[in-house]
């Protein structure tokens, strides 16, 4: 699947511009999964399946099934999404870098191994530490620019020269990594202003943009700053308030209505 073209035709076909983010906490699980071997991939499954028609992407993150000794279930996931709802393209979240030998692995980890669409990487090891994703054809590489927790603006804030080192980032992936456009950018949904001005900087670039519902990012402030002419170029990620919106053992049925309901405040602002 090449991502960039899975992903306009995501945006497209589900009308949606919603990431459901697959962060498997057990301790918030309803209670009968409680116990069961399988339980991550069993929740994260059902959630898939409830919410497949109204996203453009799905998301897990990594640390979330390493955590739990849950690899194999992450693997039987991606699977999953791949078999029971082609075309919808899965990104890693991982956020790896690393010196361009360790990177081959990662890389080779992300999309042989799990089977991802696209990955998160961290760019500040540089050109040659995201060469080796960019050498998978077709599969995204998606680069930390403008993060959404608060902590981020310590580094990405700093001058350099002219501009802010998240801007320098913006401008260097999109002006020089991104010469077989795989390439996008995280820009948190918690700073508009910075979507704003890395929209400006890297023209129609997708981004994946974390931070609404439970960081309290605002929907509408995303969609004016971050959307492109027609309407799209963003994947908005709601992991949480998503997954957890209900307890009990309907949990998928209200999850979905929850994604429904984002996708549709979502949609207003296109
Ligand atoms: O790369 C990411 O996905 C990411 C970047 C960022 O700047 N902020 C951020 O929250 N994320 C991820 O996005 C998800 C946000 O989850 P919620 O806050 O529950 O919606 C988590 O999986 C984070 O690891």
């Amino acid at each position: 699947m090449n991502f960039n073209a899975a992903l306009r035709a995501a945006w497209s076909a589900h009308n949606s511009l919603l990431c459901v983010g697959l962060d498997p906490d057990p301790a918030k699980f309803p209670a009968h999964l409680q116990g069961r071997p399988q339980m991550i991939f069993e929740f994260c499954k059902a959630i898939v399946d409830a919410t497949a028609d109204a996203v453009c992407c799905f998301k897990p993150q990594i640390a979330y099934f390493a955590a739990q000794r849950a690899e194999a279930q992450l693997e039987q996931l991606i699977s999953h999404i791949h078999l029971a709802h082609p075309g919808i393209p899965v990104i890693l979240d991982a956020k790896r870098g690393d010196i361009g030998s360790t990177a081959e692995q990662y890389a080779k980890e992300a999309f042989a191994r799990y089977g991802a669409d696209a990955v998160t990487v961290n760019p500040y090891l540089g050109r040659d530490s995201v060469e080796p994703y960019l050498a998978w054809p077709g599969k995204g590489v998606i680069l930390l620019c403008r993060t959404s927790n608060p902590g981020g603006s310590d580094l990405q804030f700093l001058d350099v020269g002219d501009e802010k080192l998240y801007e320098r980032v913006a401008r260097l992936v999109a002006n020089e990594w991104n010469t077989s456009g795989q390439c996008a950018l995280v820009v948190g949904a918690t700073f508009p202003a910075e979507i704003a001005r890395v929209r400006e900087i890297v023209g129609e670039l997708p981004l994946l943009v974390p931070g609404i519902g439970a960081q309290g990012g605002d929907i509408e402030a995303t969609l004016k700053a971050g959307k492109t002419k027609n309407g799209t170029g963003l994947m908005i990620n709601s992991s949480r308030a998503i997954l957890y919106a209900g307890k009990g053992a309907d949990f998928a049925a209200v999850a979905r209505k929850a994604a429904l309901q984002t996708r549709d405040d979502i949609n207003r602002w296109r």
